[in-house]
C-alpha cells in the first residue's frame, strides 16, 4: 500500500495518509478497507521515508487490522509512487504469488471492489484494474505551462475511456518484471498497470466503484466525510 506521498494537491499539512477522516488517519481507513477482504492476508504499508515509526505507532494505536487475521508490516517509501511500490514489493515474504497495489489515498474502497480484483487475478488474469466510465468529454491538448490557452489536439471517443482506480491486482512475477524494466529504462508511468502494459502483458478491467475515489484535492475530503457519515448512519461503521 503506497502511503508515502506528501499530498501537495491537498494543501499544507501532514503527509496525506496521516491526515484525519472523521478523526481517524486516512491510512487506517485504507488498511481496514483492505483487511476486510478475505483475499488479503498481509498489508505492506509503504510509509513516508522519515515516518515509518510514526506510521507503525498509529496503526497499532488504531488496531488497524482489527479482528482480522491480516498482518501489517511497515517499510519506508521513496521519492515517487513508483519507487514506493518497488520498495513495498521488495518487502514481500517468499511464497507470495499475487499482489494488490492499493493507494492509501483511496481509503473508502468497498470490499466488493477489492474482492472483484482479487478474484480476477485468482482466475488467471495476470493484471487487473478496477475502472469506471468517464463522465466528462476528455480532450488531448498541447501542454502549455505559462497559463496561456492550450490548443486542443484531439478528442478520444469517450465510450472507450475508463478512469482507473486501485487496488490493481497482479501476478507478482509480472509486476516485479514491469518495475524492473521501468527502473532499468528510467521511464515512469502513473499507475502499475501502465508499466505492465509496456511489457506487452494484457491488462483487464473489472468494474470500479464511485467510493474508491482518490482523495487528491480539498473537495475530496468533503466527499469522504459525507460517505463516512452515510456509512455510519446506514451500516453502523
Ligand atoms: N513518493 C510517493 C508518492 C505517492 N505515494 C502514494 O501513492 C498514492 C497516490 O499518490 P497521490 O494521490 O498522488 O499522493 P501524493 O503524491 O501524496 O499527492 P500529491 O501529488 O498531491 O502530492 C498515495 O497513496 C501516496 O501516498 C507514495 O507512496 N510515494
Ligand atoms: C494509481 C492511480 O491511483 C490510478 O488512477 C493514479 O494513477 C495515481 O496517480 P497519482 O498522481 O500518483 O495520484
Amino acid at each position: 500500500m503506497p502511503a508515502a506521498g506528501r499530498g501537495l494537491r491537498l494543501g499544507p499539512g501532514a503527509p496525506k495518509a496521516l491526515r484525519a477522516l472523521s478523526g481517524t488517519p486516512m491510512l487506517v481507513h485504507a488498511v481496514r478497507a483492505m483487511a476486510r477482504s478475505r483475499a488479503v492476508s498481509l498489508v505492506v504499508v509503504v510509509a513516508p521515508p522519515d515516518g515509518a515509526d510514526e506510521v507503525r505507532r498509529l496503526l497499532d494505536e488504531h488496531n488497524a487490522a482489527g479482528e482480522t487475521a491480516t498482518d501489517v508490516v511497515v517499510v519506508p517509501g521513496g521519492e515517487t509512487r513508483q519507487d514506493s511500490v518497488r520498495l513495498g514489493l521488495a518487502a514481500l515474504p517468499d511464497g507470495v504469488d499475487s499482489v494488490l497495489v492499493h493507494d492509501a489515498a483511496r481509503p473508502l474502497v468497498p470490499v466488493e471492489t477489492v474482492e472483484a480484483v482479487a478474484a480476477a487475478v485468482r482466475e488467471g488474469a495476470p493484471a487487473v484494474v478496477p475502472a469506471l466510465p468517464v463522465p466528462d468529454t476528455v480532450k488531448e491538448v498541447q501542454v502549455r505551462t505559462g497559463g496561456e490557452p492550450e490548443p486542443v489536439t484531439g478528442t478520444p471517443e469517450r465510450s472507450r475511456l475508463r478512469a482507473v482506480q486501485t487496488p490493481q491486482g497482479f501476478e507478482l512475477k509480472v509486476l516485479a518484471a514491469a518495475h524492473a524494466q521501468v527502473a532499468r529504462e528510467g521511464d515512469g508511468a502513473t499507475d502499475d498497470a501502465g508499466m505492465v502494459e509496456r511489457l506487452g502483458v494484457e491488462v483487464v478491467v473489472v468494474p470500479g466503484h464511485d467510493e474508491a475515489f482518490k482523495v487528491t484535492r480539498p473537495l475530496d475530503l468533503v466527499l469522504a466525510e459525507a460517505v463516512l457519515a452515510r456509512r455510519r448512519a446506514t451500516d453502523g461503521f
